[in-house]
């Protein structure tokens, strides 16, 4: 039975830049509320006309990062493997992203105890394989009892530069043997291992990986970005994407763009492909 893609955002209501817990965020530097509704609603429309469905969790007072949904689990089928967020100053979040995936229908399972886990932003399935970044702050041990507890492959990924962080913000799927990364983000081996598994490897230069060029978010041959990717673009449409740039300013202030503030409730492993032969 075909399902439309289906995505979670979180409006960002109480969204701001009240703490630093990575290197693109400085609670000098403030981003604008009223801008941040603005890009954010764009996004959320540009997504809408691809045909997705999108889903809101509400607002919550104190969790200025519960926009960043992308971060909630990893979404399987049925299943949602819940975040164990490294740093305290997310760690509330999860209890609002488990009502929300339990009331909705998803069967929520914890992510493996002593072990920190960030979602969707550390775990992007190309093809069957799911891909795992780890060291800055999901750890190699977990992914791989997450592996097992979905019966996967997974395939980890050293993170080394600490303004990628996550590794949606530096290797996108775009279908299941093709996808764009930001090499220098990566180690040596991680370097090899995504040249040899993934036949189609586009690496992006650092201005537009800096733009977050990689954050996409993929809805059949969609590709949307933040603006300043001119080159990936122009990339993508000569592979037959369709790419589309929406200004994100305000949430690169908090080390996110597009991807970031989206979770694939279809399963990740979907996205990048479904709506391309329309199953
Ligand atoms: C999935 N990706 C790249 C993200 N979700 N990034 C946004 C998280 C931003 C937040 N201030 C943090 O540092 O956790």
């Amino acid at each position: 039975m075909p399902t439309l893609p289906h995505i979670l955002m979180c409006p960002p209501v109480h969204y701001g830049i009240e703490y630093e817990i990575n290197p693109w965020m400085s609670t000098a530097r403030q981003s604008n509320h009223k801008l941040a509704c603005v890009q954010w609603e764009s996004l959320r429309q540009i997504l809408l006309d691809t045909g997705a469905q999108v889903s809101e969790v509400s607002p919550v007072a104190g969790l200025p990062d519960l926009v960043f949904t992308a971060n909630a689990a990893i979404v399987f089928g049925q299943r949602a493997v819940l975040a164990r967020f490294k740093h305290e100053q997310r760690q509330g979040e999860e209890p609002h992203f488990r009502s929300w995936l339990e009331e909705h229908g998803w069967q929520v399972d914890e992510s493996p105890e002593d072990f920190s886990f960030e979602g969707a932003g550390d775990a992007l399935f190309c093809g069957d394989t799911l891909y795992a970044g780890y060291r800055q702050r999901s750890d190699a041990s977990g992914h791989q009892q997450i592996g097992e507890m979905l019966g996967v492959r997974v395939l980890p990924l050293e993170l080394v530069d600490a303004y990628y962080y996550h590794l949606d913000t530096c290797f996108c799927p775009l279908s299941p043997e093709e996808a764009i990364y930001f090499p220098a983000a990566f180690d040596d081996y991680g370097q090899r291992v995504l040249a040899k598994s993934i036949p189609k490897l586009h690496a992006v230069e650092e201005s537009e990986a800096r733009s977050f060029a990689c954050n996409a978010v993929v809805v059949g041959k969609t590709v949307v970005t933040n603006s300043g990717c001119p080159k990936l673009h122009a990339l993508l449409r000569s592979f037959g994407y369709d790419p589309i740039e929406t200004p994100l300013s305000e949430f690169v202030k908090a080390g996110g763009s597009a991807k970031c503030l989206t979770l694939r409730l279809d399963g990740e492993e979907a996205a990048g492909w479904k709506g391309q032969s329309g199953s």
